[in-house]
């Protein structure tokens, strides 16, 4: 409960048409679906359609107040803002306490490594013994309690009520994913960030933003809103992968702390000395406060690069070495993330969520490594999303496995066959298409050899195929492990 007033301190308007004097509100809603009595409506331009429609609807629900950019037809008094985005994340952070003020908040952004970085983390800090609040790709986590999720990144009212919630159970290290869709629309304008890491930037979600440039812009406004938050107390810090071509950017997008990281490049926390083997990876680990080495069971040069990032985030925020060594020590690593399956059988499994040209290659190269034997990849592209990166990673697959074969990854509304044809029309080499998931990991399966190693890739924890509207369950690695189980019941 809030009186209308003290909430508009909050916000910056520029016209009220109706007297709020003696108005309360017991909530905030930007869905007309869910309005109730007492809430105030925030209108939201959206990407499929224009949330100033639904006012009405809204306050036959009980809304007694709107937020919106142009007069709406209400009998209720409307508040005229500028940008509705900004003004729905700064009145959700001050509804409820602005509750990311008191915590201490890491957001990570990129391309590739955010769910692995933050999984580290919220490792390292429970280590440390400290009371973790993890958002991102796979669910919400308070303290223990867990949450399912639409987004990455929650839309600003569900993100300040997360926050809210991680005070009431007394968390002290609030990591978040951030993505780029977020950053632009708006969805964490309203967060105080501490750190800010940045992993890399290379393609994709180029069906939603306009170019590279413009997905460059989006992800750089993390850096600029850095410090932007009433508490000054702390220093806020922004982490930057230096051996990035973009590093520089980033850097000049902040005017706050600095700590870079890095293999190739002059870095304040590096990668020396590094080996990678069946097993694992080990470095010596150099940092402005002593080096350490390091012996960790993940594996691949961007495993290297996501403890880097989760070390100097944790550098900063007090965690002694020895913490985060014992830590990247024992860590089992993420759902879906280079996940081995060992069901006895001669040959390597792996389920990997690479869905992006880049982290494909990365993965794949990583496997190379490591394998005497034959590289099959099954991989697909997923409907409404960027088209331009499917031919990318289909030549990816080509390039660096012995064997690709394309399949299903959540085609969506579109047809499988155009998302194949998008795929394949300007690759070279060789492939085979077998449009059923399930199908085409049984015949990679079956076709291994002792020695060989098959890489599912794309769906990582996922446990769903969506088709034309409808999730059906599905889960990589359950189904890898029920074929396996059979082919050692019923060999050949
Ligand atoms: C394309 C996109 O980003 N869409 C996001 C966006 O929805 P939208 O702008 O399309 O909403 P809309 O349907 O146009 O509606 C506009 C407004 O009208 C309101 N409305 C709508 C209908 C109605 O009857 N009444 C009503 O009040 C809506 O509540 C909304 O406030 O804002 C919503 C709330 O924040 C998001 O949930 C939604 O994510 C959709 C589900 C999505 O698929 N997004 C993906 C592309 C995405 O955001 N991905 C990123 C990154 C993934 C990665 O890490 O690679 C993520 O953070 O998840
Ligand atoms: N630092 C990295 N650089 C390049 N590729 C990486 C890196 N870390 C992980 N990957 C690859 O990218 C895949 C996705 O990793 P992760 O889930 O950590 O990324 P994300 O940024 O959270 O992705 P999303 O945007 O889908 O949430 C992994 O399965 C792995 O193949
Ligand atoms: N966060 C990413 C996940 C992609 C995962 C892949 N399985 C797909 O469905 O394309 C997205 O929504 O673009
Ligand atoms: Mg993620």
């Amino acid at each position: 409960m809030m009186k209308m007033k003290k909430l508009l301190r909050f916000i910056p308007f520029y016209k009220v048409t109706q007297s709020i004097t003696d108005l309360t509100i017991t909530g905030l809603s930007m869905d007309s679906r869910t309005t109730g009595p007492g809430d105030v409506f925030v209108c939201l331009r959206g990407v499929d359609v224009d949330g100033h429609r639904f006012a009405r609807e809204a306050v036959k629900k009980g809304a007694v107040a709107v937020i919106a950019e142009e007069t709406v037809d209400v009998t209720v008094p409307v508040v005229l803002v500028n940008d509705t985005s900004r003004a729905l994340a700064m009145a959700a952070s001050a509804y409820y306490g602005s509750p990311s003020e008191h915590l201490h908040v890491i957001g990570v952004t990129g391309t590739n490594g955010k769910t692995s970085i933050t999984y580290l983390l919220e490792e390292i800090f429970h280590e440390h013994k400290k009371r973790t609040g993890i958002i991102g790709t796979i669910q919400v986590n308070i303290a223990g309690e867990t949450f399912p999720v639409k987004n990455t990144t929650p839309d600003a009212l569900t993100l300040q009520r997360y926050f809210h919630k991680m005070r009431g159970a007394k968390v002290e290290k609030a990591i978040m994913e951030v993505s780029s869709h977020a950053l632009d629309q708006g969805r964490v304008y309203g967060c105080d960030f501490d750190i800010a890491v940045f992993t890399n930037l290379t393609q994709d979600h180029l069906d939603y933003h306009e170019n590279f440039d413009d997905y460059l812009r989006a992800k750089s406004l993390l850096f600029a809103q850095l410090g932007n938050g009433y508490n000054k107390e702390r220093e806020k810090f922004a982490v930057i992968n230096i051996d990035s071509p973009l590093a520089k950017k980033f850097i000049r997008s902040t005017s706050q702390g600095l700590l870079t990281y890095g293999i190739h490049e002059q870095a304040d926390v590096k990668a020396e000395e590094y080996t990678m083997t069946e097993t694992g990876t080990t470095f010596i680990m150099t940092t402005p406060i002593g080096a350490v080495s390091i012996e960790s069971p993940l594996m691949g040069m961007f495993s290297i690069y996501n403890m880097l990032a989760a070390a100097s985030a944790a550098i900063l925020s007090g965690v002694p070495l020895e913490t985060i060594q014992r830590s990247f020590q024992q860590t089992s690593g993420v759902k879906g993330r280079f996940e081995p399956v060992r069901e006895g059988q001669g040959f390597g499994v792996v389920i990997d969520y690479a869905h992006t040209p880049d982290s494909l290659k990365n993965v794949l190269q990583t496997l190379r490594d490591l394998c005497k034997g034959s590289i099959t990849v099954v991989v697909g592209c997923g409907g409404d999303r960027d088209r331009s990166k499917r031919p990318l990673m289909a030549q990816m697959s080509i390039d660096y496995a012995d064997l690709a074969i394309f399949t299903n990854d959540n085609p969506r509304s579109e047809e499988p066959r155009q998302i194949f044809r998008d795929m394949t029309t300007p690759i070279k080499g060789k492939y085979q298409i077998i449009e059923d998931r399930r199908a085409a990991i049984a015949y990679a399966l079956k076709q291994a050899k002792s020695g060989d190693i098959v890489l599912i890739a794309g769906k990582g924890h996922e446990t769903y195929q969506e088709i034309k509207g409808t999730r059906y369950h599905f889960d990589d690695c359950e189904v890898a492990r029920a074929i396996l189980k059979e082919m050692k019941e019923h060999p050949p």
